[in-house]
């Protein structure tokens, strides 16, 4: 008898490892490693992996039970999948089953129908299958499971004369069309022909012609333009049986418009030189991790296309990854008009379906390129080539819920298994991988210049305290003002950016600058609403909000932030002549928004686009002259030990869009506080120097890269229980790890009180630490057996992006 190992789908059981199943004789032939299942589990059938499959189990006989349900006969999930899935299950301390439920498209998850699809001559397969196909190209899969012909089934689905699809049941059904299958006999055409009446003339006419087209499949429309005849003549012809409808699956098209083909650029020398390294690494098959460090504007994506390029040549598929956010119809357009319909795109404003047909253009291996978000990662290609993080320094890149995977970090172990390369790719690497880059353990590409060598915008900071001295209390400098003016009298254009990262959660004195910080740690405290406190959430300390600057004694202290609405509102009453487009949240909610307005934008349907986040990245238009960043202090105190990174990165990519072609570009950057460094170093516009002296500080302070950090959040509806976990967790990680790894807790989270639970939070940073990961799995095994009958929920975050 076979045994299979079966992971379910319970993510609360405190031992996470597969369970022995016997596998049915019936199921014997059609059953694989990666095939989803319906096992039953105390009194219930549950969903469950296969994931390996052996002839013996400790399991007595009377003990084991029968899988139940066989739900694919061909894999969703390939063997690299299961591998990769046990290695992510440890690194981010997850159950195995959350992490292959996250490499599966969330249709997959959903109630769908099986189809079978017709992909060759009918008279190529077996006998017994042939009858379903007579009339009809897609046929329930039902069907062949009444009539136990499964394996016929099966051994058509491996040869590629069928395939399967699922059908998605809600939102994403399959989108079909109805085509027209002229007859494939001659004879029995002719015959129609004969009997018809020679008053039937169109008919007559369509028949004959249908002679020609003898067994070809056309649209409806098609018909009525060869032959003018119509919808009327058609349909009597059909009834004749001269043809016969039937209905064709088509894939969703979320592309709205095509794309023009675009031809290789020839590159500059800086990038034929790093598209060389690229090249060697994937002609030699070398898992190399490379950093492509190129300013903006210096046309790194021109080296990931030819890359790409290279890799297609070689037979092999290229994963590309994108922050969801600069996921615009701009940059997936730059490589569907290189690639065309080889291109594959994943994204979070793709509906259900569209999602599922993009994923089953690649698990059926009909593209050769994906470009994706975050999940595309797992992108199931099974002869991978090369893989590409863009934009490499975006904390989107870490998922927020378990498993708690960092996609870097899943490209590179893909890029191990493949053996290929991996190109991270930034004008702002996070220090992390530079510090890595300079060790060399990624190896370094530098692109110095753009690529037309425009140089780079001029960056100009307004002191926007001494605004209001002047006694401008509006939200633009009287300089950003005067340049908005002057393009638009030039019909250039304008690209505002608003830092909504922050928004309102820290407190300002605007006479001097001043932000309210902790007396232990050198971090702005939090503003907390709801007891009117200023709190550190690293170490507890907390203080009312005070009334005066402590400072200066002004009464100018308040929560920093202002809405893009308002922002809207301001620049319309100053100029009223303006064309403004807003994107933020609440203008691209609805589908195909953020791609609406690009083109407008595009098209010079408007003179300033006014943005947050999302508009700072990716953005290349060439009549954008001028950048203003309304407020570039609100990331710089948050609470965040990134805080100083995040803020360069952010001005320097948004500086990055103007000046791309040939008209120079400007910078105005308004800050409460021009002289912190990360503020200085981004009008520089050089990384460098950024980097050093961030290296510094981030060595004074212990914190990553020096140190690598870990954060357990324990929470619970109670505060005391919460407080109380929170504690015996700091005091089994101290008497567990050793004294070099330190542990700072516990306090309270950032956020205390959210959905109604406490949230406490040990932080702790360690440099090498062999019992780290044992530690924290036996953690979990005590959280899974015991404190989670108590109501405590209990998370680990490895590497957390925002803490
Ligand atoms: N070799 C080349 N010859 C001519 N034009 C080029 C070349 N390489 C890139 N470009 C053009 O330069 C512009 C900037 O390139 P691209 O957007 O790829 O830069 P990038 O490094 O990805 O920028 P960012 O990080 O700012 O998004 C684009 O308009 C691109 O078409
Ligand atoms: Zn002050
Ligand atoms: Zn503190």
């Amino acid at each position: 008898m076979k045994i299979a190992e079966v992971i379910v789908d319970v993510s609360a059981y405190p031992v996470d490892r597969p369970f022995d199943y016997s596998i049915p004789e019936t199921m014997e032939e059609l059953i694989e490693c990666g095939c989803r299942v319906k096992v039953p589990f105390g009194n219930r059938d549950i969903l469950g992996f296969v994931v390996a499959i052996k002839n013996e189990t400790e399991v007595p006989p009377d003990k084991l039970k029968p899988i139940s349900v066989l739900l694919d006969i061909e894999p969703v999930l390939t063997g690299e999948m299961l591998e990769l899935a046990k290695w992510m299950k440890r690194e981010t301390i997850s159950y195995e089953i959350d992490c292959l439920q996250a490499m599966l498209p969330s249709a997959l998850r959903a109630k769908y129908e099986k189809m079978v699809i017709l992909e060759t001559d009918v008279k190529n397969l077996e006998e017994p299958l042939q009858p379903f196909f007579q009339h009809a190209t897609k046929v329930d899969y039902k069907e062949f499971e009444k009539d136990g012909l499964l394996i016929p089934l099966k051994k058509a689905l491996k040869m590629h004369l069928l395939s399967i699809e699922n059908v998605v049941k809600q939102k994403g059904k399959i989108k079909e069309v109805r085509k027209v299958k002229i007859a494939a006999d001659q004879n029995l055409l002719q015959m129609i022909y004969e009997g018809l009446s020679n008053r039937a003339k169109k008919q007559k006419q369509l028949v004959l012609w249908m002679q020609k087209h003898v067994g070809e499949i056309m649209e409806p429309e098609v018909i009525h333009e060869e032959t003018t005849c119509s919808p009327q003549v058609l349909q009597a012809v059909i009834e004749l049986g001269a043809a016969e409808y039937i209905f064709e699956e088509v894939y969703r098209n979320p592309f709205k418009k095509d794309v023009e083909k675009t031809d290789f650029l020839t590159l500059t020398a800086e990038q034929e030189t790093a598209l060389k390294d690229i090249l060697d690494a994937m002609d030699k098959g070398s898992p190399e991790t490379f950093l492509l460090h190129g300013v903006t504007g210096s046309g790194k994506t021109e080296v990931y296309l030819q890359a790409i390029q290279h890799c297609i040549q070689q037979g092999k598929e290229a994963i590309v990854l994108v922050p969801e956010i600069s996921l615009t119809p701009q940059i997936t357009n730059r490589f569907r008009s290189r690639f065309g319909e080889q291109v594959a795109v994943m994204h979070s404003g793709l509906s259900v379906g569209e999602k599922y047909d993009e994923w089953r253009k690649v698990h059926q291996q009909k593209v050769k390129v994906v470009v994706g978000a975050r999940s595309a990662v797992f992108a199931p290609f099974e002869n991978v080539g090369l893989i590409i993080l863009d934009e490499e320094h975006e904390s989107s890149y870490k998922q927020e819920d378990s498993p708690r995977y960092h996609a870097r970090d899943v490209a590179i172990w893909r890029g191990k298994f493949h053996q290929c390369p991996v190109i991270l790719g930034s004008a702002t690497p996070s220090l992390e991988s530079y510090a890595r880059a300079r060790k060399n353990v990624y190896k370094l590409l530098t692109l110095k210049e753009r690529a037309l060598k425009q140089p780079l915008p001029s960056v100009e900071i307004v002191d926007m305290r001494e605004e209001l001295k002047k006694g401008n209390r509006s939200m633009f400098s009287e300089k950003l003002a005067d340049s908005i003016r002057d393009r638009l009298k030039k019909k250039e254009q304008i690209v505002l950016f608003l830092n909504r990262r922050g928004y309102s959660s820290f407190v300002l004195c605007r006479d001097c600058g001043t932000v309210m910080q902790c007396e232990n740690c050198d971090i702005s405290l939090t503003y907390h609403r709801y007891n009117e406190k200023l709190k550190c959430h690293y170490c507890g300390y907390e203080q009312p909000v005070p009334t005066n600057c402590p400072e200066c004694g002004s009464e100018h202290i308040r929560y920093f932030g202002t809405g893009t609405q308002k922002v809207e509102e301001e620049l319309t009453k100053l100029f009223p002549e303006a064309r403004v487009l807003r994107m933020d949240v609440d203008t691209t909610k609805r589908k195909g928004a953020h791609e609406a307005i690009l083109e407008d934008f595009g098209a010079e349907k408007a003179d300033i686009l006014l943005g947050t986040q999302m508009i700072a990245k990716g953005l290349d238009f060439p009549n954008i002259t001028l950048v203003g960043v309304l407020s570039a202090d609100t990331s710089l105190h948050l609470p965040d030990f990134r805080a100083a990174e995040r803020t360069f990165q952010l001005l320097t990519q948004v500086s990055g869009r103007a000046g791309r072609a040939e008209k120079p570009g400007e910078v105005i950057i308004q800050s409460y506080t021009p002289e912190h460094y990360a503020i200085q170093f981004a009008k520089e516009q050089q990384y460098e120097p950024f980097y050093k002296k961030e290296m510094m500080m981030r060595h004074e302070a212990a914190y990553p890269p020096y140190y690598y950090i870990a954060l357990i959040q324990v929470s619970h509806e109670d505060v005391m229980m919460s407080a109380e976990y929170a504690k015996r967790c700091a005091d089994y990680l101290r008497s567990s790890l050793s004294f070099d790894a330190s542990i700072i807790g516990p306090t309270t989270a950032g956020i205390v009180r959210l959905q109604n639970r406490y949230r406490y939070q040990c932080l702790i940073k360690y440099k090498i630490e062999p019992n780290l990961i044992p530690t924290f799995l036996q953690l979990m095994k005590i959280y899974r057996t015991e404190w989670i009958k108590k109501g405590i929920v209990l998370t680990i975050d490895l590497n957390p992006t925002m803490i």
